[in-house]
């Protein structure tokens, strides 16, 4: 990461831009969070990668979202997605309709919204999972996109099908924050931009965030916003030997 420093073109939702933008910074990759469909061409040919965050898309935003995808998928440079409360009919609107138009490299979101890819009833309220991840749903959902799937919650898991990993650093706090989530999507759209292997790359920045989450429960424990802070100031000081940790756990 930090040799390659990849620029990540993040279509973040305006609730959580700021707290993204600095995610990626921290980590070591380059955001650019800028959405102007004159401008599709010019930002992916020097972004590494691309993240759609559709928390707060417009209909009137999906060209752009489309065109961007299109140039990524030309210059083989990966799409994560972000299906933010796709549950919710509209939100599930945007994300048929994208996926319909673009080759998605990884779908981040939580047990609920994995669910809705995979076909699988996990109750959710808007932007929250009320159910619990599962390694068949996360699964399912992979084949049925042929994305890597990272489903986020108690325990994080990652799939692409046939490989899994588990993350699992329990951390309550984390779910507490709004935009939590969209940090992750944002670490993800940094480690895929990296030459490494996408799974491995999956694995790295759901563990990174983790490790720092953890870090920062040490100091407060009790204080969410605190606790946001202390864990994006965790992830500037990360290094590899970090995530090779026992929460981490790898199957073939
Ligand atoms: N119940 C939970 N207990 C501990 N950590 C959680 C829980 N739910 C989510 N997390 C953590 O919070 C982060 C954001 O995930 P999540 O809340 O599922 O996404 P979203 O904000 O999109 O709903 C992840 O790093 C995940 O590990
Ligand atoms: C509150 C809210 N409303 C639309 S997007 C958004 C943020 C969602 O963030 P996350 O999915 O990480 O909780
Ligand atoms: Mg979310």
């Amino acid at each position: 990461m930090k040799q390659q420093v990849p620029v990540v073109l993040n279509y973040s939702n305006t609730v959580t831009q700021q707290r993204v933008a600095d995610a990626i910074n921290y980590l070591g990759a380059s955001p650019i969070m800028s959405r102007e469909r004159l401008a599709v061409k010019d930002f992916m040919t020097l972004a590494q990668s691309t993240v759609f965050n559709l928390g707060t898309t417009r209909e009137s935003e999906v060209p752009l979202f489309i065109e961007t995808g299109q140039m990524a998928n030309q210059l083989a440079k990966p799409v994560i997605l972000d299906p933010v409360a796709v549950n919710v009919p509209y939100q599930g609107h945007l994300a048929q309709t994208i996926m319909e138009k673009v080759k998605v490299a990884l779908i981040r979101g939580n047990a609920a919204e994995i669910g809705w890819f995979a076909g699988a009833e996990v109750s959710s309220r808007g932007i929250d999972a009320l159910g619990a991840s599962s390694v068949m749903v996360a699964k399912q959902a992979a084949l049925k996109t042929g994305a890597i799937i990272v489903q986020s919650g108690k325990v994080d898991i990652i799939t692409d099908g046939e490989r899994v990993a588990y993350v699992n650093y329990d951390n309550p706090l984390l779910a507490v924050n709004v935009g939590a989530g969209d940090v992750l999507s944002g670490l993800l759209g940094a480690t895929l931009g990296t030459d490494a292997d996408a799974f491995e790359a999956a694995v790295a920045a759901t563990a990174a965030l983790g490790w720092a989450g953890q870090q920062a429960s040490q100091r407060y424990a009790k204080a969410p916003s605190f606790y946001m802070d202390a864990t994006l100031d965790a992830l500037y000081t990360i290094k590899d030997q970090d995530l090779e940790t026992k929460e981490v756990v790898w199957h073939a």
